[in-house]
């Protein structure tokens, strides 16, 4: 059978909080990584294939390319709509992605309209008058100001996007969102007769989004975060289904690589530390220096496997941070350390880790890519956005596997993780 919805998402913590919350309103998804070959065989028995790209941060017309490439494979598997799924941060620069990518997009299917929300109510994102919040903060104001490579200041995103698109950019409001699926489409004709190409829409509640899934049923293309999953299968009779995504029993060692410098993961880190466990500190100066860090890292790591989860981590604060993107810049910082993290989690798996905790998306992206994961089959959700993952690994056996977003999680998530994953087989 055809799939329904074709996803495109621009990076891989990203595409599995999206087919999480697929999976939670019932569809049946695989993840795959990256475009497969033209004429691949579509996965049966899903509803919706998600493709996990590392598009966020590259050159635009680099993300463009792929996400079309992703686009083609997805309507040649059937797809009926996509979804273009960025970050609930709204990740971005005046460069892009996320306005090139939707503009590309359009042009090749052929629309003049599309909505652009990345509300996620149950992650404390909200968009109100083209606002975002995160949590009780503008973005401008939280701690995504300071991200390494996307760093957000304005929080008014009718004008952040209107940066990155040729199309005039313009906004849903929430009254037109609280009056429900008639008045969200009257807007959108009021829109498309004012000849703009995108809409920010407001959502402040998983209501709010339910409303706009079902106005954009007969939208070519939606772009969003997550959150607006919650609303679209329901627009193919498909119900949220009571039983839970199933994996195969988790065996093996544990261990968690961190690359995120996001708040959120700073505070899971610290929580790791003052439990005692065992933690290896990454320290990008040393690799820069030429130090074997990566292999330092994995002596750590055979030294303590046998103990339980074992932390490798460059995770920083925001001062740290820019001090050595200061002296490397910031693309080389993050390279070189996506780079050993990717080797580190490598080794891990030589080792016999099975358990895998990946924090940051760019980070999730090199260590997927290293270990040659193709598929992930998504299973039960860790927190809001944070599902685990089964991936079989080139060699045979399978991988367990969560890509946690730098800032979702609770500050427990580096043990809650693999507890439960052991209640999941119990
Ligand atoms: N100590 C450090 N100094 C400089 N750069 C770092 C350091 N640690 C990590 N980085 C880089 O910062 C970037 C963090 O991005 P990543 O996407 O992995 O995490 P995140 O932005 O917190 O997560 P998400 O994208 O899911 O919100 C990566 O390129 C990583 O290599
Ligand atoms: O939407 C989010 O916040 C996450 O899925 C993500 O994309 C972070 O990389």
């Amino acid at each position: 059978m055809p799939i329904r919805l074709g996803c495109i998402a621009d990076d891989f913590t990203g595409a599995t909080d999206l087919a999480n919350n697929l999976v939670r309103a019932g569809m049946r998804v695989v993840q795959l990584i990256d475009v497969p070959a033209p004429g691949a065989h579509p996965p049966v028995d899903a509803d919706a294939v998600v493709i996990a790209l590392k598009s966020r941060t590259v050159p635009a017309a680099e993300a463009a390319d792929a996400s079309l490439r992703a686009l083609d494979w997805l309507r040649s598997a059937g797809a009926g709509q996509i979804y273009f799924k960025y970050c609930s941060t709204f990740d971005s620069t005046p460069a892009g992605n996320i306005g090139p990518v939707t503009e590309a997009l359009m042009d090749a299917l052929g629309t003049d309209f599309t909505v652009a929300t990345p509300a996620f109510p149950d992650n404390g994102r909200t968009v109100f008058k083209g606002h975002l919040f995160v949590g009780d903060v503008l973005l401008g104001e939280s701690g995504m100001r300071h991200h390494p490579l996307t760093p957000m200041t304005d929080s008014n995103l009718v004008s952040v996007l209107g940066a990155q698109m040729r199309r005039p950019v313009g906004l849903i409001d929430h009254k037109a969102v609280a009056a429900g699926p008639e008045a969200i489409a009257a807007r959108i004709g009021e829109l498309r007769g004012e000849g703009v190409g995108a809409a920010i829409v407001d959502a402040v509640s998983n209501e709010d989004l339910v409303r706009l899934g079902s106005a954009v049923a007969g939208l070519p293309l939606v772009t969003a975060g997550s959150g607006l999953a919650i609303g679209l299968p329901a627009n193919w009779g498909i119900e949220p289904s009571p039983v839970a995504a199933r994996l195969p029993a988790a065996s093996g060692h544990s261990a968690v690589v961190a690359g995120s410098v996001s708040a959120a993961t700073n505070g899971q880190v610290r929580e790791f530390l003052d439990s005692g466990r065992p933690a290896f500190s990454v320290d990008p100066l040393r690799i820069a220096a030429g130090d074997d860090v990566a292999g330092e890292a994995l002596k750590f790591a055979e030294a303590h496997l046998a103990d339980g989860p074992v932390l490798i981590y460059s995770t920083e604060s925001p001062d740290a941070v820019r001090a050595v993107q200061d002296e490397l810049g910031a693309a080389d910082a993050g390279e070189l350390v996506e780079g050993t993290l990717a080797r580190v989690a490598q080794g891990l798996v030589e080792r016999g880790v099975r358990r895998l905790v990946v924090a940051g998306g760019e980070t999730s992206g090199a260590v997927v890519q290293a270990l040659g994961l193709t598929s992930l089959r998504i299973g039960p959700q860790i927190d809001p956005g944070v599902p685990w993952c089964a991936a079989p690994l080139p060699g045979g056996d399978t991988l367990h596997i969560t890509l946690k977003s730098g800032n979702f999680g609770g500050p427990d998530f580096f043990t809650a993780a693999f507890t439960l994953l052991d209640e999941a087989a119990a």
